[in-house]
């Protein structure tokens, strides 16, 4: 037994899933107990965009005077959204880790009570509790249990909890440097009142990490094991594509335990195999060659979107990524130069191309579309119809048509859409034919880096000049 308990010592396994050995209790009082984490930054591998953001905040906590005598409003509230495992409450300790804070670890669930008023009470003394040990931090994971939209459910104890909570946000004294983070898988489900400007006006999303992330995170991870020298973590990110950090921080945790029951003094590549296999068959039953192949798919189908916006310079893309983010399988970031209210005709028809892009590129390559172009196909469709029944962009000529109008001309209508999509979605296939190289080095990197931005496409499209 005692050997045994040396090897999970020295495969460093933890006891608690979270960094409890970083983490010092400072109170235990029932209702509102907090600590002081000693998490930093460095302990969130990636997410640097994210990181940068929440300087900013350590630094106002830091030194609020800074800030208040320019005026500048103090933070209050902070959104995190993204699936699960993704690292908001290692974030958000982290925060109170660098700052110095208080930091009370909440769920959304703990002041949902069968009795009217106790939820309320909580919130209450968590928040006294707060503003006396300030600086610090609340943090409310799942804040949906009480932050749900109001009219959906009507549960008077449930609205009396979330009444408190903006009680006591619209109450906060300036100077009481208390930063409420609240993290939550669905940001469509909160009640507008919650993120309005002055509550939970911040919102960050984290979503689940990228190629070159997910090696970081296997190194903080394995930091302390001893793992053999033919173990590869830039092979094991490869593999592990569409996995959360918790996943991977599951994995290297298992890989140990596996290690230690096969009786081995460091941790080989058969072990992380093992624990891969475990995980992921925990999740779904998609072997990795499926996998692979619809990476592939996709990385087609964002390449040829990015290609044709590039090509009818339309509103430049900020960022590609083919890691699935909610029913979308892969998604384009495309960022308007400007704010815009009118479109010219010419602008929805590249809109639309810019939509087919996707479609378009695989059926080229692929000779067959995948379900992934259901969105796409949606958005076009709504674009076509409103050109042609709203804004007068049809040879049915300069007319609005309402939906009594509509019943009686419904072949002629169709037939405008379908003429305007057949010529946009042609010009698309002849687009990408004309760059088909540029659509393989694309959609390549895309495969590879999982992520690709506007300076990305621009090298890539250079290096296919010369
Ligand atoms: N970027 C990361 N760097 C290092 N470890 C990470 C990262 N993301 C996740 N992890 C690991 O996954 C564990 C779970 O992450 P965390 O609890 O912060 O996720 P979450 O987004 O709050 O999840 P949930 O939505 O389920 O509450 C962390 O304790 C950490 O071990
Ligand atoms: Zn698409």
């Amino acid at each position: 037994m005692k050997a045994f308990k040396n090897l999970i010592k020295r495969f460093k396994i933890p006891v608690f899933a979270f960094n409890q050995s970083k983490m010092e209790k400072d109170s235990t009082s029932e209702d509102a107990s907090f600590t002081k984490p000693k998490t930093t930054f460095q302990d969130v591998a990636g997410l640097d965009e994210v990181k940068e953001e929440l300087v900013e905040v350590v630094d106002f906590i830091k030194n609020p005077d800074k800030y208040r005598k320019m005026g500048a409003k103090v933070p209050k509230g902070i959104l995190f959204y993204g699936p699960p495992g993704t690292g908001k409450t290692l974030l958000a300790a982290s925060v109170a880790g660098e700052s110095n804070s208080a930091f009370f670890n909440t769920t959304g669930s703990e002041f949902v009570e069968k009795y009217v008023g106790v939820g309320a009470k909580r919130v209450r003394t968590l928040f006294e509790k707060a503003r006396k040990e300030a600086p610090s931090i609340i943090f409310i994971d799942e804040i949906d249990a009480i932050g749900a939209k109001r009219h959906l459910e009507s549960n008077n104890e449930k609205d009396q909890t979330l009444n408190q909570l903006l009680v006591e946000m619209d109450g906060f004294n300036k100077d009481s440097n208390v930063i409420i983070i609240g993290a939550t898988n669905r940001l469509d489900l909160l009640d507008e009142a919650l993120t309005r400007p002055g509550r939970f006006d911040r919102h960050i999303y984290i979503g689940n990490p990228n190629y070159s992330t997910r090696y970081e995170i296997l190194k903080v991870h394995t930091k302390d094991k001893p793992l053999s020298s033919e173990v590869d973590l830039e092979e094991i990110a490869r593999k592990t594509h569409g996995l959360s950090g918790a996943h991977l921080a599951n994995i290297a945790n298992e890989s140990a335990i596996i290690a230690v029951r096969e009786g081995c003094s460091q941790i080989n590549k058969v072990h992380f195999d093992k624990a891969i296999e475990r995980i992921v068959a925990g999740l779904e039953s998609k072997n990795s060659k499926l996998i692979e192949k619809e990476k592939r798919i996709v990385s087609y189908h964002e390449a040829g979107h990015a290609l044709v916006s590039n090509t009818l310079n339309t509103d430049p893309i900020q960022k590609i990524s083919i890691i699935p983010r909610g029913q979308a399988l892969g998604y384009v970031l495309q960022l308007p130069d400007e704010d815009r209210y009118i479109y010219t005709k010419e602008d929805l028809m590249n809109k639309i191309k810019v939509l087919f892009g996707g479609k378009a590129a695989e059926d080229l390559i692929f000779n067959h579309t995948s379900t992934g172009a259901k969105d796409d196909l949606n958005k076009i469709t709504q674009i076509a119809t409103q050109m042609v029944c709203e804004y007068g962009m049809s040879s049915l000529g300069n007319m609005t048509i309402d939906s009594n109008f509509k019943a009686f001309m419904i072949d002629k209508i169709q037939k405008e859409i379908n003429s305007i999509m057949n010529q946009c979605y042609d010009e698309v296939v002849q687009i990408l034919k004309d760059q088909i190289e540029e659509l393989h080095m694309v959609s390549n990197y895309l495969y590879e880096h999982e992520t690709l931005t506007n300076d990305d496409l621009c090298k890539i499209l250079k290096r296919a000049l010369s």
